[in-house]
């Protein structure tokens, strides 16, 4: 049984880092999570000699998440020297999350029928589950939103939203959800994997007045 602590801010990550100057400005900006993708797919897709090179310039309690889509065990042993967090965003059963030994999150794409309160329990030794859009044939990273009335207000997991958050929406996702986090990668950048150090500082500040909103 997950014990949910009360909300006292909306964490933030940012995901699909590829560059020093980008990593620098998103722990400036105040990231709570910074992300980087490790699936060779994705068009911000990093190797471990990269995240290595990245990871070792994230400062204590910023943490480091490495995002996998059915990964090898190996590729995930090589690159957890360097990460705080696992992100599995593949089909990966509970037990292969849980078999990587190290702290995880799940995440789970909202196509129709996903039964959300069954997946919490199925995946329950996740720290988080991350909501993400539903694009057939497309792992993540669409940049697509989803209908988040869909999420019940008492799933059993912190949720992570994610999918195509921007400066635009995020104020009525936090807003319709209330998540513990939110978690952006393309609103925040000027092209894959180039992020937007303005856009980044941008969507922080908007989620900050989010939470001010929130509170009143
Ligand atoms: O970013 C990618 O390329 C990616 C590839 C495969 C799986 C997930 C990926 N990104 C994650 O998708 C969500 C939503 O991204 P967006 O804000 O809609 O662009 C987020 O968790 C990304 O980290």
């Amino acid at each position: 049984m997950t014990v949910l602590a009360p909300q006292c801010r909306t964490r933030i990550k940012f995901c699909g880092l590829t560059r020093e100057e980008d990593v620098d400005a998103a722990v400036a900006a105040g990231a709570d999570a910074l992300g980087f993708v490790l699936w060779p797919g994705s068009k911000r897709a990093i190797d471990e000699r990269r995240l290595a090179e990245l990871g070792v310039r994230v400062p204590a309690f910023v943490t480091r998440v490495g995002l996998f889509v059915d990964p090898s065990p190996a590729l995930v042993a090589r690159c957890s020297p360097h990460l705080d967090l696992l992100q599995f965003h593949g089909d990966e059963t509970p037990e292969a999350c849980e078999a990587a030994g190290r702290p995880w999150i799940k995440a789970l794409r909202m196509r129709e029928g996903l039964d959300l309160p069954a997946a919490a329990e199925a995946y329950g030794d996740a720290r988080a589950l991350l909501l993400d859009a539903y694009r057939p044939g497309v792992p993540g990273g669409t940049g697509d939103t989803f209908d988040w009335s869909r999420i019940p207000a008492s799933l059993t997991k912190p949720v992570i939203l994610a999918g195509g958050l921007t400066l635009d929406n995020v104020d009525a996702a936090i807003a319709a959800v209330g998540p513990f986090a939110v978690d952006v990668s393309g609103g925040i950048e000027a092209a894959p994997g180039i992020k937007d150090a303005a856009r980044m500082a941008a969507f922080l500040d908007a989620v900050r007045r989010a939470d001010e909103r929130r509170s009143r």
